[in-house]
């Protein structure tokens, strides 16, 4: 496990640096699951940037996560979009999984949308499917392994925050408006995210426990990054590509791989990317209790 410490200095440090070398003063930020890069190229009057040139950046080790923060105009909004995240099972800490996340905080974040590939566990699921997250079970958070234990800094935010209100209503009510206008019908879902530590993908019966507890779809990201968003005030709203379906009978032949992740990731790009960017179009700026 990596041991440095990311905290407030090292990401004013990164802030300051990327005030020095872009105009842009972003006010949305925006996390690219697997697959996912290709939404960055749609930004405009982007200043791009290597996470090797950030500085305390960490690097993307993926494949499908570019490892680029790309900051400009998207949907109307001055947005910093990263090309590519974290995780925990790249041997990253959760600290530094969320680092970006309080970087844009420190930038004037004022809201998140976080998009993900996701293992379907709702049998009525269909690969392609997207996924609203409405609410997560966050298994290594469960058992302490999240990125708010440890010493709290109250310049970020709360020792004890809530999680019970995590993905903001509001826009989700517009995202579901925004896919019947792009006549999604079936293929939008509204479900609860399962994050599991990784790399290894599961079990039949831990996909059968999953479900049983009330899971819809299971990755290995994006609930370190809602809990630190959360922590300091940031509106927050995701989505998952449901990429494969779990497999949930024993002797199956079928089994989960990266390559049929990314493949979906690259058939659902235009989906994604039409998704988001008309939501941003119709998104109002937080309510001053947000
Ligand atoms: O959650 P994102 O980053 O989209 O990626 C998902 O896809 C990868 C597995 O194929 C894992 O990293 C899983 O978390
Ligand atoms: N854990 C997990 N992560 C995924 N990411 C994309 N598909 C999957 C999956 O089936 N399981």
């Amino acid at each position: 496990m990596e041991g440095k410490t990311l905290g407030y200095e090292q990401c004013e440090q990164a802030v300051t640096w990327l005030r020095d070398h872009s105009q842009h003063r972003p006010s949305v930020g925006i996390v690219l699951g697997s697959g996912h890069s290709a939404l960055a190229d749609q930004v405009i009057k982007a200043d791009i940037f290597s996470y090797a040139d950030i500085p305390h950046f960490p690097r993307s080790t993926v494949p499908g996560h570019v490892g680029r923060l790309v900051l400009g105009e998207l949907g109307g909004h001055t947005c910093v979009v990263m090309q590519g995240r974290f995780h925990m099972y790249e041997g990253y800490s959760a600290n530094t999984v969320v680092f970006p996340v309080r970087v844009m905080k420190l930038l004037g974040v004022h809201t998140l949308l976080l998009t993900n590939a996701a293992g379907g566990l709702n049998p009525e699921y269909n690969v392609g499917d997207i996924m609203l997250v409405k609410d997560h079970i966050f298994l290594p958070g469960l058992a302490a392994h999240g990125p708010l234990v440890g010493p709290n800094d109250e310049r970020f935010g709360p020792r004890f925050p809530s999680t019970s209100d995590a993905y903001d209503p509001e826009l989700r009510a517009i995202a579901r408006a925004v896919a019947k206008e792009l006549k999604f019908g079936q293929r939008l879902r509204e479900g609860v995210y399962v994050m599991e530590g990784g790399p290894a993908f599961e079990s039949v019966a831990e996909c059968r426990m999953l479900k049983l507890m009330g899971g819809d779809a299971v990755g290995m990201s994006t609930v370190p990054e809602v809990h630190v968003a959360r922590h300091c005030g940031i509106r927050v709203f995701a989505i998952s590509l449901i990429t494969n379906l779990a497999v949930l009978e024993f002797d199956s032949p079928q089994r989960a791989t990266h390559a049929e992740v990314l493949e979906t990731g690259q058939r659902s790009a235009a989906n994604i990317q039409q998704l988001i960017i008309n939501l941003l179009t119709c998104m109002p700026p937080p309510t001053p209790s947000d």
